[in-house]
């Protein structure tokens, strides 16, 4: 008879938080960020956390906070509920057969298996996917105000704190000249020592990225991020065979089929791994082995999570063999106020990854009452 315990419900609640400042990308600027946090419940008593965000609903990619909710909860917990909660593999498997696509609920709801698995079994999820080869993690922080100024007083602030030594900034917005300008800018209030590295997030066909790129070798910008786009894998390629300074792909690589087409082609130095684009921690390893097999580097990369989604990247950054490039894990610190009990730490530069069984991140009921969407009707139902 099989004992293990079982998958008793699986909860996906809407999550709304302020950022401390606005966000600008390419393709929306973010006030807030949404999380979409998973409760799964196990017959033992146990619980996991998981979580999800994408970056200005619809504006980034194909998910949403709201369809990933509607996922998870129309399709993933109906499957999943009743079954073993012990066999992440297996329960991952039943997911994959019945549902496509959906990459972040896949990713929320393995989070949380993992939480829950590590738990039971008094290890830290990273032990799960192998062992930590670090115990802390570099991470950038993304200069995105809109204002040169602002972003250099910024970033001066952060290196004295000594929380980041690495930037990135976020072009792609304006004309190509008062990008460049904006960069400029930049490198001549921080000097020549400190890495920059730029996000384009898909802006520019491919003769500006021409013309672009040549201007930011010149500034000493250390990496050019997703210049073009997604699907414009041949002028990636074209890119990064004609440039010295490294190009790394971030929209177009979801998983290990994309990361594999992409080094078939050599159309990138480097990968922006993302846990929700790739479906999960397992997939994202899955992914990062083939970076690792074609020579390709390996960064970390962020949809903007909060403390839940950050520390279960880290376990995976932790894991994967290689990181040539670091990561950004900095989404808890974009965010005002946090919905978990203790923040993740952040000290010389670096993430320190949680030693604890689990993910080691505790949901603040108190906080995530106050800042779901739904709590008015949540209010009602307990006053009812
Ligand atoms: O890299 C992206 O495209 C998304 C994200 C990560 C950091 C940031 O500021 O935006
Ligand atoms: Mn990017």
């Amino acid at each position: 008879m099989n004992t293990s315990p079982t998958i008793h419900s699986i909860e996906a609640i809407l999550v709304d938080l302020p950022t401390i400042r606005a966000h600008k990308l390419a393709m929306t600027t973010m006030m807030r960020q949404t999380l979409v946090i998973v409760r799964l419940v196990c017959s033992d008593g146990l619980t996991g956390i998981g979580e999800a965000t994408t970056i200005g609903g619809l504006a980034y990619g194909d998910q949403s906070p709201e369809s990933i909710k509607s996922a998870i909860d129309t399709y993933l917990a109906p499957l999943l509920v009743g079954t073993d909660a012990t066999r992440v593999n297996v329960a991952m498997q039943r997911v994959a057969a019945s549902v496509q696509g959906n990459s972040f609920a896949k990713s929320a709801v393995e989070i949380a298996l993992l939480d829950v698995q590590g738990q039971r079994l008094g290890l830290p999820v990273h032990a799960l996917l192998g062992g930590a080869m670090r115990s802390a993690l570099p991470v950038l922080w993304t200069l995105a105000s809109g204002d040169a100024t602002r972003d250099v007083d910024e970033a001066l602030a952060l290196i004295e704190a000594r929380r980041h030594k690495v930037f990135k900034l976020k072009i792609g917005s304006h004309p190509l000249a008062e990008d460049i300008a904006h960069v400029q800018a930049i490198r001549r209030g921080l000097g020549d020592e400190v890495m920059l590295t730029v996000d384009v997030n898909q802006a520019w066909d491919e003769t500006t990225a021409v013309q672009g790129i040549a201007a930011l070798e010149a500034i000493g910008v250390s990496l050019i991020e997703q210049p073009v786009a997604r699907r414009n894998r041949r002028a990636l390629k074209r890119l990064a065979a004609r440039f010295d300074v490294a190009i790394m792909a971030d929209e177009a690589v979801h998983d290990a089929i994309d990361a594999f087409d992409l080094a078939t082609d050599a159309a990138a130095d480097v990968y922006a791994l993302k846990i929700s684009q790739a479906g999960g921690l397992w997939p994202t390893l899955r992914a990062a082995a083939v970076a690792d097999a074609a020579g390709v580097g390996i960064y970390g990369g962020t949809l903007l999570e909060g403390s839940i989604g950050s520390i279960a990247a880290a376990h995976v950054f932790a894991a994967s063999p290689t990181l040539a490039w670091g990561t950004e894990l900095f989404g808890p610190l974009l965010l005002k106020d946090d919905i978990v009990v203790q923040r993740p730490e952040y000290r010389d530069f670096e993430l320190q990854l949680p030693q604890v069984p689990g993910l080691g991140v505790q949901l603040d009921l108190d906080k995530l009452a106050y800042y779901r969407r739904d709590r008015a009707s949540q209010a009602v139902a307990v006053t009812a």
